[in-house]
């Protein structure tokens, strides 16, 4: 059940075994996979509200409109940008059930093989591989074969890599952009520098091609729709409590944290629960740290300059930020049927948004790109290969049949958006006050290495010299704001002054070998040095992966909740206390 208010809640006289702090991305994962065994008493604590019926939520096109500055953002800001020359960012992180799932562009992309094989290798665990984590990508996915328009997908995706029966929507293009779709192919052909790729989720991503997103015959499909639906949220043994803001994670005995302290109104009482087995932290890359600071888990001697009481020393709390950040590039281009041509005229407006309801077909089915690809930049032998192998890329380009963002007043536009995804800058999120009310410093340090910026610029060089292949010629017009004869220092001051982030923001909590003297987690993601406390979100990861990070954090969290099952399936010993105190494996 969906419960509005605690005193609800309390008049059901439960008591449960696992607490899961947030109802985004990887918490509504957990929620639905531990209800699955009926012996469970499953909670899930969200700080907003359900996001139902929130047409820029449920609207794919709809997706910038969703964020920033909405009811369904928490309306943070970034601190003054080193790399963006001082500028402070609105950073986006979805507030309400579904988290960020319900608010980002859709976009669903695992990353490379090597992303996930150096988990392993940095944190002493093989199952965070690629290979063992095939089962956990299927049973997110259920790849649909069917489109919007009902056009024929082959060739577009391969599917062999693909799960069709799991939880979650992934989709192909429901709206054809013709004049643009075939240019991009043409471009393929053309230079050896933009290969095709059939399908970017086989664990090779370097290339060209369609799309995939978290759509669902036309309509967004986030944790909360897919992992809550009806079938699932009805569970007896399942409750979410909506308007539920945790301020802290509390100890119920030395070095054992089972309690959650949480408000229902920023000004209102605090209100304490106590899970029998776990409590399981899915705030998410700022709200995770930001809990764990404010309970005293963190660098305890800035914590006790806050005057915050420290109760385990974590000196990685918050550190090892590490974000995504693009560039919107436009190009004039000689196409009447571009997203322009709807958005400036209220008729055909009002008209795409009647089909969408209607029959959910015609544009707004789609996110506003159809290709993209993952590219390699040539370090010049500058720097040392900042990504995770040679079959990762360094940067992506998302392709679109017009301007991203409210559209100059004339013209007809293309976009294709470079964003860097193997950064090496790392940034953090620390807390100002003891308040726990208070938002969070988040530094996502964007552009914040030579290295960084290098590469950006190369991307930049790289998306001119792609929108001037043959294909384009009597298409493409010009590029605005830079073009192919801007120097260096113009294409960086261009990046400093226009650059943004992709919200992707990952590895705040990070996970370590047991027994390292660094990390948040132990490779089962359990907080170091403590016990009934899990930490499951995109904070876990060592390092971002090299795409766009829905579909690793959905990953994550099918294995996490397999881990959990299993510490808790021995007659209610944990197996991993099991395993440590007796060194014995019980794999
Ligand atoms: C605008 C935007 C666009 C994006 N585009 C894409 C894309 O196209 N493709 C892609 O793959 N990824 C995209 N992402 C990134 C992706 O959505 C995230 O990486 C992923 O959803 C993170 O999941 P999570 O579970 O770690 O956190 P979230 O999904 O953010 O979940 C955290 C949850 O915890 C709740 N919470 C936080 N603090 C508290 C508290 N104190 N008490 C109670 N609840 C709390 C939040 O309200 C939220 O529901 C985008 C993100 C944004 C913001």
């Amino acid at each position: 059940s969906i419960i509005n208010n605690v005193s609800d809640l309390n008049k059901l006289g439960l008591t449960f075994d696992f607490i899961v702090l947030g109802g985004g991305t990887a918490g509504n994962v957990i929620a639905n996979r531990l209800s699955e065994n009926s012996s469970n008493q499953v909670l899930v604590l969200e700080a907003g509200g359900a996001n139902v019926g929130v047409l820029d939520v449920e609207v794919p096109f709809f997706c910038s409109q969703a964020t920033p500055n909405t009811a369904q953002d928490w309306n943070y800001t970034t601190t003054p940008q080193t790399g963006l020359g001082g500028r402070t960012i609105n950073y986006v992180r979805g507030f309400g059930l579904g988290g960020s799932s319900a608010v980002n562009y859709m976009g669903y992309t695992r990353g490379s093989k090597e992303d996930y094989d150096r988990f392993a290798t940095v944190t002493g665990d093989q199952g965070w591989s690629w290979n063992s984590l095939i089962p956990y990508m299927k049973k997110n996915e259920q790849f649909s074969l069917h489109t919007q328009d009902n056009h024929n997908i082959t060739g577009q995706f391969d599917p062999t890599v693909h799960g069709f029966t799991g939880i979650n929507s992934v989709s192909l293009p429901g709206f054809a952009t013709p004049e643009m779709s075939a240019r991009v192919l043409k471009a393929t052909t053309e230079s050896t520098e933009y290969p095709f790729n059939l399908d970017m989720n086989s664990g090779s991503p370097l290339g060209f091609g369609w799309v995939q997103t978290t759509i669902n015959n036309g309509s967004r499909s986030t944790s909360a729709t897919s992992y809550l639906a009806p079938q699932f949220i009805n569970r007896p043994n399942l409750h979410v409590l909506l308007d539920a803001r945790v301020t802290r994670v509390l100890p119920t005995a030395t070095g054992v944290f089972r309690t959650v302290e949480f408000v229902q109104a920023l000004t209102g009482p605090k209100f304490n629960l106590t899970a029998k087995k776990e409590i399981i932290l899915s705030a998410g890359s700022v709200g995770t740290p930001n809990i764990l600071l404010h309970s005293g888990i963190g660098d305890s001697s800035a914590l006790k300059s806050l005057g915050i009481t420290p109760l385990h020393n974590l000196p990685s709390v918050g550190k090892n930020m590490t974000d995504h950040t693009l560039l919107f590039l436009s190009f004039e281009v000689n196409n009447p049927n571009t997203w322009e041509t709807f958005e400036r005229n209220a008729t055909l407006g009002q008209q795409a948004l009647a089909q969408w309801t209607n029959s959910k077909t015609g544009p707004l089915v789609d996110i506003p790109a159809s290709q993209l690809g993952f590219l390699r930049a040539d370090l010049e032998g500058q720097f040392p290969d900042p990504a995770a192998g040679p079959t990762t890329p360094h940067f992506e380009f998302l392709v679109g049949n017009g301007f991203f963002g409210p559209p100059p007043a004339t013209g007809n536009y293309m976009s294709v958006v470079p964003a860097l995804v193997a950064p090496t800058a790392r940034g953090s999120i620390t807390i100002g006050s003891s308040d726990p009310l208070a938002a969070p410093l988040i530094n996502p340090n964007l552009l914040g290495s030579a290295s960084d910026s290098f590469v950006m610029r190369q991307a930049v060089k790289s998306a001119l010299r792609f929108a001037s292949l043959p294909a384009w010629n009597g298409y493409v017009i010009s590029s605005l704001g830079v073009n192919s004869n801007s120097t260096d220092a113009e294409l960086d001051t261009y990046i400093r002054a226009n650059a943004a982030s992709v919200y992707h923001l990952a590895g705040s909590a990070s996970m370590s070998p047991v027994g390292a003297t660094w990390g948040v987690v132990d490779p089962d993601l359990v907080v170091k040095g403590l016990t009934g406390l899990r930490i499951v979100d995109l904070s876990v990861v060592p390092f971002i992966p090299s795409a766009h990070t829905q579909a690793a954090t959905y990953i994550i969290a099918e294995r996490a909740a397999d881990l959990i099952k299993a510490a808790w399936a021995f007659g209610g010993f944990d197996k991993r206390f099991l395993s440590r105190r007796f060194s014995i494996s019980m794999e």
